[in-house]
């Protein structure tokens, strides 16, 4: 049997065999989660004119303490205001456009007005500028809002938004199908005769994708482990962009997923990875479908899904980071030796530190909810203790 081959070799493997989906526009709503596919520019200056961050008056700092006259009112999305002449104020509120002549704003908590005379009734502003937005602060036309690659945030819709965007160039959404394998199987909700099991892969993985990124999921269902069977499951999804099926993976007599893959026309690319939980995981293409087959146990199916389909879907998607970085934290609990697979533990915080929890089994699932990080082991690493820094991924 071939050797393991190193996790990061596997995924680059993995994203290389394909590359960012085609490009459309989006709505600015139907944007959030995906990447920019080009540089997205400033079509607009914010703020367009100087404007008044308080509500008060517009007046001219070297005035001050006044008397000034109140000659006239300037609002958010009113035209210009008329300018100052000297000993002149304007009242002004958050948003409007200040007055030419004017160059600070007096709060109108620090000002008395009787009629139309004002005085200053306060510390009034601080310095030339006070209070005042200038016109191109925030951006000007043609600066760069969002660079290509960057992830789509809701504070990145309301910069495009103001930028003068009404929709947003991204990657099309990846279609999705997932498949389960497995005679033990039956739809989660489904009555569990005998030693029938819930199938909880497909669901899982729908939720981590919707908390990904807009996707076209399809669930294909259940198949029997059957070469045949799922020989025409597989076939049955061509056309979508990532085929993900879970268990068959390993090399039982009724692990069907590889030889069916290749049945259904599918080069593998790997098989087998240097990495606990998920050491069966596949991968390769049947035309222009990438096949991402992952181990049945279901954190195995947790853990390589984040560290392989959700890279995936980023990398399609026109990300500029794929990979999720890992960061740094110190260990609660003391930690084995690692052999010759990556491990990825199940953690849980104890104040600032990380210990793993109890049930490190692949089929865990109890234990698996419990946790907040996944503790990243390279091979071969010597015995960990406690306050020893570890690198972590959190998943909760
Ligand atoms: N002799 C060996 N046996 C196994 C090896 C090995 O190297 N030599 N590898 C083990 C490892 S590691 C893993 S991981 C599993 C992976 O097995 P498969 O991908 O072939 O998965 P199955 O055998 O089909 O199922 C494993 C387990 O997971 C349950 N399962 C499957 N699908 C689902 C689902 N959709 N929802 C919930 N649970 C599911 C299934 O009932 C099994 O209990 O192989 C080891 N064996
Ligand atoms: O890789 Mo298996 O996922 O060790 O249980």
């Amino acid at each position: 049997m071939a050797d393991l081959i190193p996790l990061s070799e596997a995924q680059a493997r993995l994203l290389a065999l394909g590359v960012p989906l085609p490009e459309e526009n989006a709505a600015l709503a139907d944007a959030l989660g995906r990447w920019a596919a080009r540089d997205i520019k400033a079509i607009r200056t914010q703020p367009a004119a100087d404007l008044s961050a308080m509500d008060g008056y517009a007046i001219r700092f070297a005035e001050m303490p006044g008397p000034w006259r109140v000659v006239g009112e300037s609002a958010a999305g009113s035209g210009s205001a008329p300018a100052l002449a000297p000993h002149e104020a304007v009242r002004i509120f958050t948003g409007a456009p200040v007055p030419a002549g004017a160059d600070a704003i007096l709060v109108q908590e620090e000002a008395a007005r009787e009629g139309d005379r004002l005085v200053l009734a306060g510390g009034g502003p601080p310095r030339v500028g006070a209070h005042i937005r200038r016109a191109g602060g925030d951006f000007t036309t043609g600066d760069t809002l969002i660079p290509a690659a960057a992830r789509i945030t809701p504070a990145r819709i309301a910069l495009a938004a103001t930028g003068g965007h009404g929709a947003l160039p991204v990657r099309r959404r990846p279609r999705i199908a997932l498949l389960s394998t497995g005679d033990e199987l039956v739809p989660a909700g489904a009555a569990t005769p005998g030693v029938c099991l819930p199938s909880s892969n497909a669901p899982m993985l729908a939720a981590m994708i919707a908390g990904e990124t807009p996707a076209i999921v399809e669930d294909r269902g259940i198949v029997p482990d059957d070469l045949a069977a799922t020989t025409a499951a597989i076939a049955a999804t061509a056309g979508v962009d990532i085929l993900v099926t879970t268990g068959g993976a390993s090399v039982g007599d009724r692990d069907f997923v590889r030889p069916a893959l290749e049945a259904a026309g599918a080069a593998i690319d790997f098989w087998r990875v240097a990495l606990k939980p998920g050491k069966p995981i596949m991968a390769g293409r049947i035309g222009d479908t990438i096949v991402l087959g992952l181990p049945g146990n279901p954190v195995s199916a947790f853990v390589t899904a984040r560290l392989f389909l959700l890279p995936l879907i980023r990398h399609l998607g026109g990300a500029g980071t794929p990979f999720d970085r890992a960061r740094p934290m110190r260990l609660a609990a003391p930690l084995p030796a690692t052999g010759k697979r990556a491990e990825y533990l199940r953690g849980q915080r104890v104040g600032a530190r990380i210990r793993p929890v109890g049930s490190q089994d692949s089929a865990a699932l109890a234990a698996l909810a419990t946790s907040e990080a996944l503790i990243v082991r390279p091979p071969h690493a010597p015995p960990a203790q406690p306050g020893d820094v570890v690198m972590i991924l959190p998943i909760a």
